[in-house]
């Protein structure tokens, strides 16, 4: 069987939704400092989700702050009038939902086009094989495990058999997809995510509030992954 090249490790990705707001600046500094792969901006629009964050003007603002790269997932109905602005802004991946877009195949294309990675992300109640045949258009899939819209929810174990299921469909497809979970990522459910087959890890809250520091807490959640990860070099 064809196999798709994984990372070598578990990508560890903080979400910018518990930060100060007041001082973006210093936490995307002290974010790049504890050693995380990329820094995830959750962009929400008030209709998909009940919940108004960054524009991209916020993250144009942050960017000079870091050479780590950033992703945007847009929590946003119809994102292909705004989608320009956020790669103009410094995202080097951004994720649309599958619930959001029309057309979604075309909106993958687009960010492609404008020469940013793309990424399709699913909430918990979506199958698994919506992404079947755009899989040629996108570089990861995302397996929401929380409903949109809010950090700190709990995690919900059920989306683990859908995250399996995308691993078998990525693998059998033989592209280089990342599988990325978002919501409730702590060191107690992250190996159950990982050995479901999940190479990126979303974490909020749990990081954010972690007793010794951001630094800690990103080497904790990487060696909590790893001792479950099955992936391989690419
Ligand atoms: O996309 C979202 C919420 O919509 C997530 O990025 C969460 O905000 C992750 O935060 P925690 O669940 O880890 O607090």
């Amino acid at each position: 069987m064809t196999r798709s090249p994984r990372p070598r490790r578990p990508l560890i990705v903080p979400s910018v939704l518990p930060a100060d707001f007041a001082r973006l600046g210093e936490e995307i500094r002290e974010l790049s400092d504890a050693g995380v792969d990329r820094i995830q901006w959750d962009v929400m629009d008030g209709a998909f989700v009940p919940n108004l964050t960054f524009g991209p003007d916020v993250i144009a603002a942050a960017r000079p702050h870091s050479d780590v790269p950033f992703e945007a997932h847009l929590m946003v109905i119809n994102p292909d009038e705004l989608l320009p602005r956020y790669v103009a802004a410094g995202c080097e991946l951004v994720i649309v939902h599958s619930e959001a877009c029309t057309h979604l195949h075309r909106t993958l294309g687009r960010i492609r086009d404008l020469g940013a990675r793309s990424g399709v992300a699913l909430n918990p109640h979506t199958p698994a094989d919506v992404v079947e045949n755009v899989l040629s258009e996108t570089d990861l899939v995302l397996a929401m495990t929380v409903n949109p819209g809010f950090g700190g929810q709990a995690y919900i174990p059920a989306v683990e058999r859908k995250v399996a299921r995308l691993r078998r469909l990525i693998d059998d497809s033989g592209l280089p997809v990342e599988l990325e979970v978002d919501g409730g990522i702590t060191t107690e459910t992250i190996p159950g995510a990982a050995a479901s087959g999940a190479d990126v890890f979303i974490s909020g809250s749990w990081l954010y509030a972690h007793p010794d520091g951001k630094p800690a807490a990103v080497r904790q959640l990487r060696a909590a992954a790893a001792g479950r990860y099955q992936g391989e070099a690419a």
